[in-house]
């Protein structure tokens, strides 16, 4: 279990060390508009999870769309700092 800024700074470091196998440095290596397209349908799947299924697929939805909002911040060199300020 990680919390939103663990796994940032986690993700960070994959950015910069960019390790065999990673699915984040590929996901970056695909771009904004492939990540973007991510975010899309993790949100749909949230939604989807929400209205039909359990609170712990619910859950397990968000956390993906948690993940794929994490890499679209490292794509855009956004920190948890620039987001926080707008909460
Ligand atoms: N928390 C996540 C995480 N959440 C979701 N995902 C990815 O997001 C996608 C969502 O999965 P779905 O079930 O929707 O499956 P899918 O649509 O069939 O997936 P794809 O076809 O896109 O692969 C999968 O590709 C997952 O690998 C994640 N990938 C990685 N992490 C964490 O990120 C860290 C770094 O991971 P790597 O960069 O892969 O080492 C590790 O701590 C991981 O646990």
């Amino acid at each position: 279990m990680k919390t939103f800024d663990q796994l940032y700074a986690e993700l960070a470091e994959k950015a910069a060390s960019r390790p065999e196998g990673s699915g984040t440095v590929a996901a970056l290596d695909a771009g904004v508009h492939s990540i973007g397209k991510k975010i899309v349908e993790e949100a749909a799947e949230v939604w989807m999870a929400a209205e039909h299924e359990s609170d712990e697929a619910a859950a397990e939805e968000m956390s993906q769309l948690l993940y794929h909002l994490q890499v679209m911040m490292l794509a855009r060199g956004i920190s948890p700092e620039d987001v926080y300020r707008h909460l």
